[in-house]
């Protein structure tokens, strides 16, 4: 359903990558990852060591000690690899969606009603701009005035012009796309270096990226393992004199960087970058890698109706009458109490009535003023300069407008409504004065595919509810029609938030998508917000996620996207602790064998010496970086399970695996290094 989009990588990717592994060896960026500045330490005291053999006393080799210095150079160099690779294609979006971000002419309406050519970076918040067919839009901002399509293939990718009209959820437009027929007013919704462009370009830059509280909790959790093995290698020194068995400061850092999560400490922030890189490869800008490792946590998942389970182009497809009303005059009343409603459903009602016969006079409204179309109060109208309301919108708001006024609710309303619920349309009653003529049927239709998308949540184990404005009736011909698991009908936009505050009370993590502005609220509160990139400024400033292709199913992607960025972190961290044991097998017997050959006992791995031991577990501790860069990447294959069924099948493969990969790892790099005689 959705696709990918794939940018072009540099052909240079990985030698920039290599030149910038060198230069993140500076201490001052080393020492962000305290496991890998541990591993740089010990490669500045072993290259003194190989230069002055004697430097802490005694007697040490100064080949054995070159070997490891350099055995510890490439494993530094691995790790910084890592990352600046994860860093690489971020990098090259950035430097395409610059070449975008062009300097334009824009035409500015100044208060007295004339023109004014000016530059785009001169556009402030609240600005009035006019942009014609063939134009660039010159930033964000909000249509006011006018229909027009436009091409935003620059942003999303997509080709195809999208229609962009005043009023609704549908009037948002983003600077750098092209308006490519009729002319536009645009209201300027962001300034200079604010636009969505620019956010865009330092996201995927990943110039503010900022660690996630998960990886400063994993992160403590390295140190706090890097701590505890500094202490055990530095008291083994006094014990090793304990027992006269003299070991030398080269062999001792080696075991310590063998120990220390040297694999996860190395692959930790190109995983984070790869999970975040993903997630715009399947065109969604998220704002914060937290948002990305949350949707992985995802419990419930809240979508709207209109223009998310369904296509969203409620239009006016049918009036229907009630009590003694004549068509034309529900005709008329219905086009008038459209006269001022921007809204899509508003203006596809007077296509309607004019498509019926309406001549365009009957909206010919001198002295009359407009009613917006507000969430809150679910109508919209017009009051005529002769003091008569008109007014539009749900049954049952209608029905209490009208009561209030005392006026009486004609017999046939209900049964009449609820036929065009039930086959899953919205029931607009329309009110002249007090007295309600009759209804407009707002036809909407389930997009293709939802059920399967909603199955597969289910597998997931999330629990998917749809909240919508609209009646209780057509939201349940809806939901049974998608396959959502639970739907709230009549929905004002506090209730959408009161609902998803319940849910995260309760401990669940909440997942929302939505477009519109009365989704925004709801959209903040959510752990995971989606906005619709088709939608208003107001849900996408809210939102911490956006999708360009405006696709809302899209969030089933992202969930999986994060659940596999958690399962790599985590998979990466059992299996370099796991690989531990095999270190110490290697290890230990091999140092004490060197002062006390009874100790070759111990040597259970029969490795060919001492030396070849060391520099195997060692080599082996580099080497295992670069093979599981892909797998850090890409990320462990995700399938929709349970969550302890998943972790159970982790555990196995890669805490099982975690601790024999080394033992066939090094005791191989032991039989070659054995087998050329290098030890
Ligand atoms: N232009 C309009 N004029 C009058 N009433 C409207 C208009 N648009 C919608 N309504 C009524 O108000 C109700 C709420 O509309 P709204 O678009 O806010 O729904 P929502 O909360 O966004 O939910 P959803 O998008 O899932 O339908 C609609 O179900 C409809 O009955
Ligand atoms: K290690
Ligand atoms: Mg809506």
């Amino acid at each position: 359903m959705s696709k990918t989009r794939t940018v072009a990588l540099p052909k240079d990717l990985y030698r920039q990558a290599i030149v910038e592994s060198f230069k993140k060896l500076d201490p001052r960026v080393m020492m962000k990852n305290p496991v890998m500045f541990v591993v740089e330490v010990g490669f500045v005291i072993t290259l003194l060591l190989t230069f002055f053999p004697s430097l802490f006393g005694g007697e040490s080799k100064p080949l054995f000690n070159g070997v490891v210095t350099f055995i510890l150079f490439v494993t530094i160099l691995f790790a910084n690899f890592a990352e600046s690779l994860a860093e690489g294609r971020g990098k090259a979006q950035a430097q395409s969606l610059k070449k975008t971000k062009q300097e334009t002419k824009a035409r500015r309406l100044a208060k007295d009603g004339t023109t004014q050519m000016v530059h785009s970076t001169e556009l402030r918040k609240g600005d009035i701009v006019i942009v014609e067919t063939g134009e660039l839009i010159p930033s964000d901002g909000e249509i006011i005035e006018g229909v027009a399509s436009v091409d935003e293939s620059a942003i999303t990718g997509e080709s195809a012009p999208v229609i962009k009209e005043a009023g609704g959820d549908f009037s948002s437009v983003t600077g750098g796309t092209r308006v490519v027929s009729d002319q536009i007013r645009i209201r300027i919704t962001s300034d200079p270096g604010e636009s969505f462009l620019d956010r865009m370009i330092s996201l995927v830059e990943g110039a503010k990226r900022q660690k996630t509280p998960n990886e400063i909790a994993l992160n403590t959790l390295l140190v706090s393992l890097t701590l505890i093995f500094l202490i055990v290698c530095t008291t083994l020194l006094p014990i090793a004199g304990f027992v006269n068995a003299a070991i030398p400061v080269a062999t001792l850092i080696a075991l310590l960087v063998c120990l220390i999560p040297t694999t996860i400490g190395g692959l930790l922030s190109a995983i984070g970058i790869a999970g975040m890189d993903r997630v715009t490869q399947f065109n969604v800008i998220a704002m914060s890698g937290k948002a990305v490792e949350a949707s992985g946590d995802i419990n419930t998942i809240i979508l709207d109706k209109t223009g998310t389970i369904t296509h969203g182009n409620r239009m006016a497809a049918e009036f229907v009458t009630v009590g003694r009303a004549k068509l034309e005059v529900l005709n008329r009343v219905a086009a008038q109490s459209s006269r001022y409603d921007e809204t899509p459903e508003g203006r596809s009602v007077i296509e309607l009535a004019k498509k019926q016969g309406l001549s365009g006079e009957a909206l010919d409204l001198p002295g009359s003023e407009g009613v917006e179309f507000r969430a809150e109060t679910r109508m919209s109208g017009t009051n005529l300069a002769d003091g008569t309301l008109i007014r539009k919108g749900a049954v049952d708001a209608i029905k209490k407008y009208v009561s209030e006024q005392g006026g009486s609710i004609p017999a046939d309303l209900e049964t009449k409504a609820n036929a065009i619920a039930v086959a899953g349309g919205t029931p607009l009653a329309v009110v002249e004065g007090k007295t309600i003529l009759g209804l407009i049927y707002l036809k909407d239709t389930v997009k293709p595919g939802m059920r399967e998308r909603f199955d597969e949540l289910r597998r997931m184990g999330i629990r998917t509810v749809m909240c919508t404005g609209d009646n209780p009736l057509t939201a349940a011909t809806i939901a049974k029609e998608a396959g959502v698991d639970d739907f709230v009908a009549e929905a004002k936009p506090e209730d959408k938030i009161a609902l998803i505050r319940k849910e995260q009370a309760e401990g669940k993590l909440v997942a929302m998508t939505g477009d519109g502005t009365n989704d925004a609220p709801a959209l903040a509160q959510a752990d995971v917000g989606l906005a619709m990139n088709s939608g208003t400024v107001a849900a996408k400033e809210a939102a911490n996620m956006v999708d360009l292709d405006s696709d809302p199913t899209k969030i089933i992607e992202v969930v999986a996207i994060g659940k596999q960025l958690l399962m790599t972190r985590g998979a990466l961290t059992t299996f370099s602790i796991a690989n531990d044991v095999a270190k110490y097998f290697a290890i230990i017997p091999a140092m004490f064998m060197l002062a006390i050959p009874q100790m070759s006992a111990l040597n259970i791995m029969n490795l060919a010496t001492p030396q070849s031991a060391i520099l195997s577990a060692l080599l082996f501790n580099a080497i295992i970086i670069p093979l599981l860069i892909p797998l850090a990447m890409k990320g462990v294959k995700y399938t929709p399970m349970s969550a302890s069924k998943l972790l159970s099948r982790n555990l196995v493969v890669y805490g099982l695996g975690g601790i024999l990969v080394p033992f066939i790892g090094i005791k191989l790099i032991d039989m070659i290094l054995a087998a050329f005689r290098l030890v």
